[in-house]
C-alpha cells in the first residue's frame, strides 16, 4: 500500500467515526425531551440572557446565566458548539428557531456564546429559553481538510514530512551539531533535546510515566526559540494546552493561547488573544467604534409613530453609518491581531485550534505536539500541514485516543500518528529513562512489560515507600497483590449497563484500606509528615466504582478523606496524567470462564498501575486473571518480590 492509499483509508475511517458520533449525538440529544437532555448534561434550561455585545465581524455575543438546575453537572466546554432555543417553538432541531454559536467563556452558571448572527432573532423574546450542546461538525471538517491536503500534495515540504512520518523516506539529522547540555535536565532528557535540535524533519520524545516529558518539552521549546522566531505548541486536550501555556509563560516567553482556556485562571486568561487585544494601545479606539455602531443601530431601529420617506432615508443612513463603523472596528482588530502575532514567540492551542480563523494562514518552522499518543491521527495533520518540522511527545504504552465507532476502531482509527512513526522510524525517538514518581518495585513490572527494562527510578523515589509515615515501620511494602482466588467472590453482571461489579472484592478493598490507614494515617496532623497522603481507588468497571462510592459514603473516616480530596475513586481515564501516594486497583473479574473483558486492555492497566508513588495494592482473582499472560506475569512478579498475599489473611482478621 502506498502512503497515499494508507491515508485514504484513514479518511474512510474518519467518515465512519463522524457518522457514529452524529448518530450517538442524535440518539442522546435531539430526540430527548428537555428534562432528559438536562440530565445528560447536554442542555441548560431555563436560561436568561444577561448581556449582549458586538464581537468580531459584527456578530452578536450573548452572555447567558442558567436559572434551573444550577450547579447541575454538565458537559459544556469552551470552544464547543451550542445553540439557543425557545420552548415556545418546541419543534426541536428546526433551524428557524435556533441561534447557533461557539462557547467562548464558561464559569459555573454563566457562559458567553459567540453567535453567527448580527442581530438577535425575534423569537428570542418569546417563551423560556434554553441552550443545547450541538454536534461539533467543525472539528471533523478541519480534520478532513487537513487529510485531503496531505494526501494530494506533491513535491512540497508537507509531502516530504508525510513520507518521513509514515516511514517511506528516511528522516535526516544535522551532523555533528555542537550541543550545550541544559543543567536542569538529566542525561536522557538532554539527549531528547539534542535530538530535537538536530532533527531536520521529525523528532519524538517518548516519555514513560513520571519521566518529565513536559519539563523536557518546555526546555526544547526554549532552545528552539534561540534560532527560530515563532513556534506552535499544541496538544489534543484543552487541559494539556493550558498546562503547557502556563509552563512556557513561567519561563518568560511571550506566548499567546488561542482559543479559550477552560479553567478560568487569571494566570492563563492574560495569555489569551482576547485579553492581549484588550491590553493593546489601540484597543480604546476599537471599543469606541463598536459602542457608537451599536448606538447608531439602536437609533435606526427606534420606534417611530410616523414613518414616511424621510424617516426611512434617515434609518438607511444610520444603518449604513453603523455598518461602516463595524467594518472599521474589524479592520483595527485585524491589525492589532497581526501586530500581536508578529511579535509572539509561542502560539499554543489545541490541534483543531491551529486552524482557528486568526492563525490558520500562519506557517511555522517547528510544530510541537504534546500528548501525541492520545490524539487521533487526522487531528495531528491539522497542525502538521502548517509545519516545516514536527516534534511529537507522548507514550504509546498509555491511553490511546477514544474512538466512538467500534468498526473504525477495529479497522485502526485508534492507531496514532505517533505510534506509526515510532514503529517505522525508531531512530527519530529518544526515550526518557529516569522517572521521578514511583518506588522502584511499583515501576519494575511496567518497566519490564513495556519499556524494555530501560527505566530507572530516580534516587529521590527509588526507596520511597510508606515507612516514613510511621517510624514504627522499617518497610512500607510498596506493592501488594491480594489474591481472592478460592474466596468465592463472584462477579455480578448488570445486564442493562453491561457493567460488572464484585461487591465482596470491594468490601475487602475497603477493609484493607482501613487497616492501612491505622498504620499510616493520611492526615498530616497524625502522620507527622509535611503533606497528607493522597489515595486513589481505580476500577475498570463503572458498576464497581458506584458500589465503592456508596459504601465509602457510609464510613465516616473515609468520607472525610473524600471531602478533603485526599481520597478519590474512578476509572483509569479519570486519573490520567495524575499521581497518588497510594493506588488501589479493584480488578472485579472473577468467573470460571477466564473472561477478563476490559482488563485485556493492558495499556489502560499500565496507566492505572503507574499512577502510584509509594504504594500499589491490586486486588483480584488470580484463577480468572492468569488466563491472560500479562496478569500471569504480574502474579509471578509479586511472588518474586514477596508482595503476594492471599485474601484469607484479611478475612480471618
Ligand atoms: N531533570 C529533573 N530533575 C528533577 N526533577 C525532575 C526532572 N525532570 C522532571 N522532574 C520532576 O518529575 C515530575 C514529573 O515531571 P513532568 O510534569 O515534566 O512529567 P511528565 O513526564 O510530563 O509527567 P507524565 O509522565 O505524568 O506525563 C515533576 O515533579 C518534575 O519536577
Amino acid at each position: 500500500m502506498t502512503v497515499q492509499e494508507e491515508l485514504s483509508q484513514v479518511q474512510v475511517l474518519l467518515k465512519m467515526e463522524q457518522q457514529e458520533d452524529l448518530e450517538q449525538y442524535k440518539l442522546k440529544s435531539a430526540k430527548s425531551p428537555i428534562a432528559e437532555r438536562k440530565k445528560m448534561g447536554l442542555c441548560w434550561y431555563p436560561i436568561t440572557i444577561t448581556k449582549t455585545e458586538i464581537g468580531f465581524g459584527g456578530k452578536t455575543v450573548v452572555e447567558i446565566e442558567r436559572q434551573g438546575g444550577r450547579d447541575q453537572l454538565h458537559l459544556f466546554q469552551t470552544g464547543k458548539a451550542a445553540s439557543i432555543f425557545t420552548n415556545s417553538h418546541n419543534d426541536q432541531g428546526h433551524n428557524n428557531f435556533q441561534l447557533n454559536g461557539v462557547i467562548m467563556t464558561l464559569k459555573r452558571n454563566k457562559l458567553t456564546l459567540a453567535t453567527n448572527k448580527e442581530d438577535l432573532p425575534d423569537w428570542i423574546y418569546e417563551g423560556k429559553l434554553g441552550i443545547d450542546l450541538t454536534f461539533d461538525e467543525m472539528s471533523y471538517k478541519e480534520m478532513e481538510f487537513a487529510l485531503k491536503k496531505t494526501i494530494e500534495t506533491e513535491g512540497t515540504k508537507l509531502a516530504h514530512l508525510r513520507d518521513v512520518l509514515y516511514g517511506a523516506q528516511p528522516a535526516s539529522f544535522k551532523a555533528n551539531l555542537p550541543f550545550r547540555p541544559i543543567p536542569q535536565l538529566n542525561d536522557s532528557q538532554n539527549e531528547a533535546v539534542k535530538n530535537i535540535e538536530a532533527a531536520k524533519d521529525v523528532a519524538i520524545i517518548h516519555g514513560p510515566p513520571g519521566t518529565g516529558k513536559t519539563t523536557t518539552l518546555v526546555q526544547a521549546v526554549l532552545r528552539t526559540l534561540e534560532t527560530e522566531k515563532r513556534l506552535l505548541v499544541c496538544a489534543p486536550s484543552n487541559t494539556a494546552v493550558d498546562l503547557l501555556t502556563e509552563k512556557i509563560a513561567e519561563q518568560g516567553v511571550n506566548v499567546i493561547r488561542i482559543g479559550h482556556p477552560s479553567r478560568v485562571s487569571e494566570m492563563l486568561l492574560q495569555h489569551t488573544l482576547d485579553a492581549q487585544i484588550m491590553n493593546h494601545r489601540d484597543y480604546k479606539h476599537l471599543k469606541l467604534l463598536r459602542r457608537n455602531a451599536e448606538e447608531y443601530k439602536g437609533m435606526a431601529f427606534q420606534h417611530k409613530r410616523k414613518f414616511g420617506w424621510e424617516e426611512r432615508e434617515q434609518r438607511r443612513l444610520l444603518k449604513e453609518e453603523s455598518k461602516m463603523m463595524l467594518q472599521e472596528a474589524d479592520e483595527i482588530e485585524r491589525y492589532i491581531t497581526d501586530d500581536l502575532l508578529s511579535r509572539v514567540q509561542v502560539i499554543t492551542c489545541t490541534l483543531v485550534g491551529s486552524a482557528n480563523r486568526v492563525i490558520r494562514h500562519l506557517t511555522y518552522d517547528t510544530v510541537f505536539i504534546d500528548e501525541a499518543a492520545q490524539a487521533l491521527e487526522p487531528g495531528c495533520w491539522i497542525p502538521v500541514t502548517r509545519a516545516s518540522r514536527v516534534v511529537l511527545a507522548g507514550d504509546h504504552f498509555q491511553l490511546p485516543p477514544t474512538v466512538k465507532s467500534e468498526k473504525a476502531e477495529r479497522l485502526g482509527l485508534s492507531k496514532t500518528l505517533f505510534e506509526k512513526c515510532i514503529a517505522r522510524q525508531p531512530d527519530v525517538a529518544v526515550m526518557l529513562k529516569t522517572q521521578y514518581r514511583m518506588h522502584h518495585q511499583i515501576m519494575n513490572f511496567s518497566n519490564r512489560q513495556f519499556y524494555g527494562g530501560e527505566l530507572q527510578a530516580h534516587e529521590s523515589v527509588h526507596f520511597s515507600d510508606l515507612h516514613h509515615f510511621n517510624p514504627a515501620f522499617t518497610e512500607g511494602f510498596a506493592v501488594e497483590y491480594v489474591d481472592t482466588a478460592g474466596c468465592g467472590y463472584n462477579e455480578q453482571a448488570f445486564s442493562e449497563t453491561s457493567s460488572v461489579a464484585n461487591p465482596e472484592e470491594a468490601d475487602l478493598l475497603i477493609k484493607h484500606l482501613q487497616i492501612l490507614l491505622e498504620q499510616f494515617p493520611a492526615n498530616e496532623a497524625e502522620n507527622g509528615m509535611e503533606n497528607p497522603l493522597k489515595i486513589g481507588i481505580i476500577s475498570p468497571y463503572r458498576a464497581q466504582i458506584n458500589y465503592l462510592k456508596d459504601e465509602i459514603e457510609q464510613i465516616l473516616q473515609l468520607q472525610e478523606l473524600v471531602t478533603k480530596k485526599l481520597l478519590s475513586i474512578g476509572t483509569v481515564d479519570s486519573f490520567q496524567g495524575q499521581e497518588r501516594d497510594i493506588i488501589y486497583i479493584s480488578m472485579v473479574r472473577s468467573n470460571d470462564r477466564g473472561e477478563i473483558g476490559f482488563l485485556a486492555d493492558i495499556r489502560r492497566m499500565n496507566v492505572g498501575m503507574t499512577r502510584a508513588r509509594k504504594k500499589l495494592v491490586i486486588i483480584g482473582d488470580s484463577a480468572t486473571l492468569t488466563y491472560d499472560p500479562f496478569y500471569k506475569e504480574f502474579v509471578e512478579y509479586t511472588e518474586d518480590i514477596g508482595a503476594y498475599k492471599s485474601a484469607w489473611e484479611f478475612i480471618s482478621e
